[in-house]
């Protein structure tokens, strides 16, 4: 029993506590892995992570690991969320430790860095097409899921009984509605793309914009994910959904969102890297803006937002330069979705 969990998370951060806090709730046996032996030693201590998730309680089902090994044999449903920038090497430093029948889930949003590939090409690439494989999606901050409130995500995956199965884990009819979706690419895809598009509305809040620009980012945005999504073979229905308007919605209206308050930091006149020391965390978008652009380009997809997030944090224009392209830009017919 000691060595045995129904499921293993990876990444012992704000996102990968919450839903590990969540599955054991569940009544789960949940084991949490991070890779920094004294920040493991300190949630066995205080049973809370007060570094990422402070005056949260961890259940009593779920239990800090310091060692890969251990965590690895622990259970075949390995749920792993750490951020994208190290989600291949991690996958890496999993891969002779993992079980025949391992199962592989991630909660990271985005793209890998230099590459732009979804996760899912990461992982077949170090992995191989042996394991099922899925991912979780949707409008989750870390602290309001480990405070118990209600939420509601998306899974899709290879393997519909790996994907049920994960709707059975997370599920609780008190706190977490999580809805199977076959869209495997346009959860992934969802996940990476509204980072970049949060940034764009905290930079227009930041400089001082009003609820109308705001919400014609999030609309625009909508669509510029769409026609990605469409070019990469998703389908246009899952960016109504969780993964595409839910996550878009939350991630550009809340300051809980480090890429909304990276981009608020931005476009009040803070440089990029003063803007991301002061969050301190993970901020997704920084390096996915700079995939999500090349990726566009790759494919042909128009996506002006993406474009001019881009030019401010990788080619010095401002944000105040990036609002008047946006509004200057030649008039179009709003359904014409080439463009
Ligand atoms: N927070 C949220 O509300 C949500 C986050 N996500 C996604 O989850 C992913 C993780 O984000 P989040 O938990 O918030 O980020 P945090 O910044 O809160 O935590 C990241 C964690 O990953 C750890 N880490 C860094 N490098 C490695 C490595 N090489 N091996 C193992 N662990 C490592 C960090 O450890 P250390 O501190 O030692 O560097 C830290 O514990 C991101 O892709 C994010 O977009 C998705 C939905 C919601
Ligand atoms: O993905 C998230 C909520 O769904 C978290 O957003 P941030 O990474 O911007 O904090």
């Amino acid at each position: 029993m000691k060595n045995t969990a129904d499921i293993t998370v990876l990444g012992a951060g704000s996102y990968g506590t919450a839903l590990a806090i969540s599955l054991a709730s569940n009544g789960h046996r949940t084991l949490l892995w991070g890779h920094n032996p004294e920040h493991i030693e300190n949630l066995k201590r205080d049973r809370a992570n007060e570094a990422f998730l402070p005056g949260i309680t961890l259940p009593d089902l779920l239990i800090p690991e310091a060692d890969l090994a251990t965590a690895l044999a622990a259970s075949n449903n390995i749920l792993v969320v750490v951020p994208s920038h190290v989600f291949g090497m991690v996958l890496s430093q999993a891969k002779p430790l993992l079980r025949e029948d391992s199962r592989i889930v991630w909660a990271t949003k985005g793209l890998e860095p230099e590459t732009g590939r979804l996760l899912q090409e990461v992982a077949e690439d170090e992995l191989g097409d042996k394991y099922p494989l899925a991912v979780i999606s949707g409008p989750t901050f870390a602290k309001e899921l480990a405070a118990g409130m209600p939420t509601a995500i998306s899974v899709a995956g290879t393997d519909d009984v790996f994907t049920q199965d994960l709707v059975e884990l997370l599920h609780s009819p008190k706190r977490l509605r999580v809805y199977a979706n076959n869209d495997f690419i346009g959860l992934q895809l969802g996940g990476a793309v509204k980072n970049v598009i949060a940034i764009s509305a905290g930079m227009s809040d930041g400089i001082g914009f009003g609820a109308n620009a705001r919400t014609a980012l999030i609309t625009r945005g909508l669509a510029e994910l769409t026609r990605l999504g469409e070019a990469m073979g998703a389908q246009t229905s899952t960016f109504m959904g969780m993964a595409g308007l839910g996550d878009l919605v939350l991630t550009c209206t809340d300051n809980q969102s480090r890429n909304r308050r990276f981009g608020l930091a931005l476009g009040r006149g803070q440089g990029v890297e003063e803007a991301q020391e002061e969050i301190g965390q993970v901020v997704e978008g920084y390096r996915n803006t700079k995939e999500v652009y090349a990726l566009a380009k790759r494919l042909g997809v128009e996506m002006p937002i993406t474009e001019q997030v881009y030019r401010v944090l990788y080619e010095g224009g401002t944000p105040r330069e990036a609002a008047v392209t946006l509004l200057a830009r030649e008039i179009k017919s709003e359904t014409q979705d080439s463009e």
